[in-house]
């Protein structure tokens, strides 16, 4: 009975050229001779395997770093790239460069838009952001160009929180206007009276990485922490004796509010004026998330009426913002440049975090902190890679067999595991059937990243399934079946029974195999190329086909035969290093005996 995975959605898409299915295996297995950062060593990597193209075997790939990265960043670059810094370029500076660089990397000051992407001309494979925030890249625009994009989102995450909590103290005690005070010459000690923060009440909103470790530090000062964030684990924040509570609970409770989610368009504006309707008055918001999860000229309205006593702000919806921005001016905000993770120690963590991920990505090895595709444990993308390999060369198989090339609207994956579906990752194996599928009808290059997406664009609806074996769970894959539906074959021998074009393999000794075309067993192991044959099972064909190809110089690397009983109809699979002449084809297709053959380039 075959068990329903999970659907065929989970992929994000765009496009990374994935090497020769061979050599991809080989770079899956290479561990990353890169060094780790303290970091990096802590975190279990989630990763995403891709190779990047370079323009010949001695060219070294390109990397336009377009804003200030650290060295030790750059350093790690050097040595496998050209590495080109051009900071601070105009829109149209960076789509005249982009055309020629593999990597682009930035931090929140670029805008990496849909235009840059479609400038690339499809060269540029990974964007790499050193920071978290990944709002000022295109992610869908980088999906649809198969363009990765990885984040740094761990090496200014303590910055960040310090930021914030500095931010916080620094309002309350109105540091930054009673030092311009003394340094105007004044000496103003009742202008200035502060508030105290112990036993306030904080709102963290968005309990993240950013926002609990500014909630730890926040009860080091002795403050009451709650914290709104739909998905936040509860006992996680109970153990940091921090209470999870509705929004409308927490705005409307809190004596400060600190802003810690990320900009999407559900925290967009998040802040608006009926937020701070609902709010305490004389509360204070402190920000180092994104400008534009408050609606800056609500906030402008809620200081100038006093429901907010003050604001702490280091991110703007526009950066920089106006010189004469009312909020900045505001006499009760104090603003600074987007400095949240600008400390010396988190940029040079920062930098090696995102050097790491680019150049792994580049080298088409482990490319950890994928933002755009479905990231994998290293583990697991170990014990897949020989069935990753099998998997894109039965996609490959598949499609050659329909009549026409291109009538793919409907295709059914079946995995014989051992494995439950919780413990049989297919992610990366559904991906490279669709590689497998698509690329010989099409030149759009499919890769992790953009598979589902381009499966999609193409109408293919590919759905999964898993026929659950008793026995050892160790092997992951028994065997993989490529069911194309409702499609005519050009060897009608490869319809199985359900009327589906049908091909099975299974990885031997590390080697992908095709065991089954249609209802036909037949054992070939699957390189170079595949003449397939139905004919009448009689002595003498075998003979009669390997002596056409030998007198074409054409070297036979197996033969295979299935029949279903003997002296009826066999199906005979020949693997040949060289590709036939159409001549030779047609003397085997000429064979009395031949019913039907094809051949298939794997
Ligand atoms: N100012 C800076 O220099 C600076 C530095 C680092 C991070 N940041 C920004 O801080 C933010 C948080 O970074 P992080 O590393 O903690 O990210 P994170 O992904 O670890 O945490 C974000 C949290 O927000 C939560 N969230 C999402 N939607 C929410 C909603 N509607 N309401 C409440 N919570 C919601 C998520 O569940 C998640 O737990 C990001 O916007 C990042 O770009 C800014
Ligand atoms: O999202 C982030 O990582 C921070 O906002 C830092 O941005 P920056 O890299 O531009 O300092």
């Amino acid at each position: 009975m075959a068990a329903t995975l999970a659907p065929a959605d989970r992929l994000a898409a765009p496009s990374l050229r994935l090497h020769h299915p061979s050599s991809l295996s080989r770079r899956l297995l290479l561990p990353s001779r890169l060094p780790a950062t303290p970091l990096l060593r802590h975190r279990r990597p989630r990763v995403v395997a891709m190779a990047i193209e370079t323009d010949g075997a001695n060219s070294k790939p390109r990397v336009l770093v377009a804003e200030k990265l650290g060295e030790a960043g750059l350093a790690l670059l050097k040595g496998l790239a050209d590495v080109d810094c051009s900071y601070n370029l105009s829109p149209e500076e960076l789509r005249a460069k982009i055309a020629l660089c593999d990597a682009l990397i930035v931090r929140s000051g670029t805008k990496v838009g849909r235009d840059v992407f479609e400038s690339s001309g499809g060269k540029l494979r990974v964007v790499g952001r050193a920071g978290v925030g990944i709002d000022n890249v295109d992610l869908a625009a980088a999906t649809e160009h198969g363009c990765l994009v990885v984040n740094a989102p761990t090496a200014n995450t303590v910055a960040a929180a310090e930021h914030g909590i500095a931010l916080l103290t620094a309002m309350a005690r109105n540091i930054p206007r009673s030092d311009a005070s003394m340094k105007a010459g004044k000496w103003e000690r009742n202008k200035y009276v502060g508030v105290s923060l112990v036993g306030k009440r904080l709102a963290i909103l968005g309990f993240g990485k950013v926002g609990s470790e500014v909630a730890r530090r926040a009860r080091g000062l002795g403050m009451h922490v709650i914290a709104h964030d739909p998905y936040a684990a509860a006992d996680r924040a109970h153990a940091m004796g921090v209470e999870l509570v509705t929004f409308d609970e927490a705005i409307a409770s809190a004596d400060f509010i600190s802003l810690h989610m990320p900009l999407t368009p559900s925290t967009s504006k998040i802040l608006n004026d009926e937020a701070f309707a609902k709010m305490k008055k004389g509360v204070r918001v402190i920000n180092v998330a994104r400008g534009g999860v408050i609606d800056e000229e609500a906030l402008v309205k809620a200081l100038d009426s006093g429901v907010v006593a003050q604001a702490a702000l280091d991110v703007f919806t526009k950066e920089p913002p106006s010189a004469d921005s009312k909020l900045v001016l505001h006499e009760k905000v104090i603003a600074t440049p987007h400095l949240g993770a600008s400390t010396v120690e988190a940029q040079e963590e920062v930098a090696i975090e995102i050097a790491e991920a680019v150049i792994g990505a580049l080298k088409g090895e482990l490319a950890a902190t994928a933002v755009n595709a479905p990231m994998v444990p290293a583990e697991v993308l170990t014990e897949l890679a020989p069935f990753v390999v099998l998997a894109e060369k039965l996609g490959r198989l598949a499609v050659q067999l329909v009549a026409g090339g291109g009538g793919v609207k409907s295709v059914k994956v079946t995995y014989a595991s051992a494995r439950t579906s919780v413990d049989l990752d297919t992610r990366l194996l559904r991906a490279m059937i669709t590689k497998g599928l698509i690329e010989p009808i099409s030149d759009v290059h499919v890769n992790l990243v953009n598979a589902d997406y381009t499966a999609k664009k193409r109408g293919i609806r590919i759905t999964e399934e898993r026929i659950p074996l008793d026995g050892s769970p160790e092997n992951p894959i028994e065997s993989i079946q490529v069911h194309i539906v409702n499609a005519e074959s050009k060897f009608p021998t490869a319809v199985s029974g359900t009327g589906e074009i049908t091909v099975e393999g299974r990885v031997k000794d590390g080697i992908p195999h095709l065991t089954k075309v249609g209802s036909f067993q037949v054992d070939a192991s699957m390189e170079g190329s595949l003449i397939l044959c139905r004919q009448v099972d009689q002595p003498g064909m075998i003979g009669t086909v390997g002596s056409i190809l030998g007198e074409q110089n054409v070297n036979v690397s197996y033969m295979s035969v299935g029949r279903i009983a003997p002296r009826k109809h066999a199906v005979m699979a020949i693997g040949v290093d060289e590709e036939p002449t159409k001549a030779a084809l047609k003397k085997i297709g000429d064979i009395p005996a031949i019913e039907e053959f094809v051949f298939l380039k794997l």
